[in-house]
């Protein structure tokens, strides 16, 4: 159906997303949905050259249904603006969260590592390599779950595009430090990034005075563990931190893994990735 902007009573900002803002909106007639409406100037995009990038994601984004992955339920547009229908996240951002905490317990990063796992074999299973995973583009749904909110840099695999590296290196995996080929297990790099960040507070090749010297600590795998982080998560995170991408344990190994197991919540049943 063709939607319009007088289909919703507007809400509160819910954030200033890249191009745009995004507004917690109701729909007007039954049945009342709740949902994140992003709104992006056409005339930033073209002056961006982002347009195929943005139609990239927005045809990836409509495809993907799973409950660890923000759902796209569609888009409109006026003569000036896009407006995306993204699905409202109860909790919001993961990243203001983790600022908030400084860290999180290995329980809540062993369950939310399971659930990106868990999404990330869904998004490969596709063929989609998401190439940015980091606390900023996650969200929270009202329980606490987590989702997948940005696709911005996701290409289908194999990708070797050159990406401006504009954001944060920190999750970089040596081959796109070294702008090699890229395959899917540059997500698995990340993982291991993310979860090492979840448990420490900042990411393992972080180097705040020089970004030379982070794409050096990437290169050469230069990672360090805080006394405190136990066995099995030092077990897991290392396993993802291969510098060989063929190395990196696969997904199906990280749900599996004991530093994951331990930890899942008893009764959840996980739909089987399709
Ligand atoms: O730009 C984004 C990603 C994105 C998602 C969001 C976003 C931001 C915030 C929320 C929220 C949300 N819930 C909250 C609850 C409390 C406080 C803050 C909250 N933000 N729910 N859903 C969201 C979605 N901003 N930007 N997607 C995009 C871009 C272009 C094309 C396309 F298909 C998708």
């Amino acid at each position: 159906r063709e939607w319009h902007l007088n289909d919703f009573d507007m809400g509160r900002p819910l954030g200033k997303g890249k191009f745009g803002r995004v507004y917690m909106v109701r729909t007007k007639s039954e049945p009342k949905y709740i949902l994140a409406l992003k709104t992006l100037y056409k005339s930033e995009i073209v002056q961006s050259k982002v347009e195929k990038q943005i139609r990239r994601e927005i045809e990836i984004q409509q495809n993907l249904r799973h409950p660890n992955v923000l759902r796209l339920y569609g888009y409109f547009h006026d003569e000036k603006r896009i407006f995306l229908m993204l699905e409202f996240a109860g909790k919001g951002e993961l990243y203001k969260q983790l600022s908030k905490h400084g860290c999180f317990t290995e329980k809540r990063s062993s369950r939310y590592i399971d659930q990106m796992a868990d999404a990330l074999m869904y998004l490969h299973g596709k063929h989609v390599i998401h190439r940015d995973i980091k606390p900023e583009n996650l969200l929270l749904g009202i329980n606490g779950e987590l989702k997948i909110g940005d696709f911005g840099w996701s290409v289908h695999a194999p990708g070797n595009r050159r990406m401006t590296l504009c954001g944060t290196l920190d999750y970089l995996p040596p081959e796109m430090v070294e702008g090699k080929e890229h395959t899917e297990k540059v997500d698995y790099w990340a993982l291991g990034v993310l979860t090492y960040e979840f448990m420490i507070g900042n990411p393992p090749f972080e180097d705040r005075n020089s970004v030379n010297n982070t794409y050096r600590r990437i290169a050469k795998v230069d990672l360090k563990f805080p006394s405190h982080i136990s066995t099995d998560a030092k077990d897991l995170i290392s396993k993802l931190l291969q510098y060989d991408p063929q190395k990196r344990l696969a997904l199906s190994e990280v749900l599996r893994h004991p530093w994951i197991v331990k930890y899942r919540q008893k009764g959840v049943v996980r739909e089987s990735a399709t």
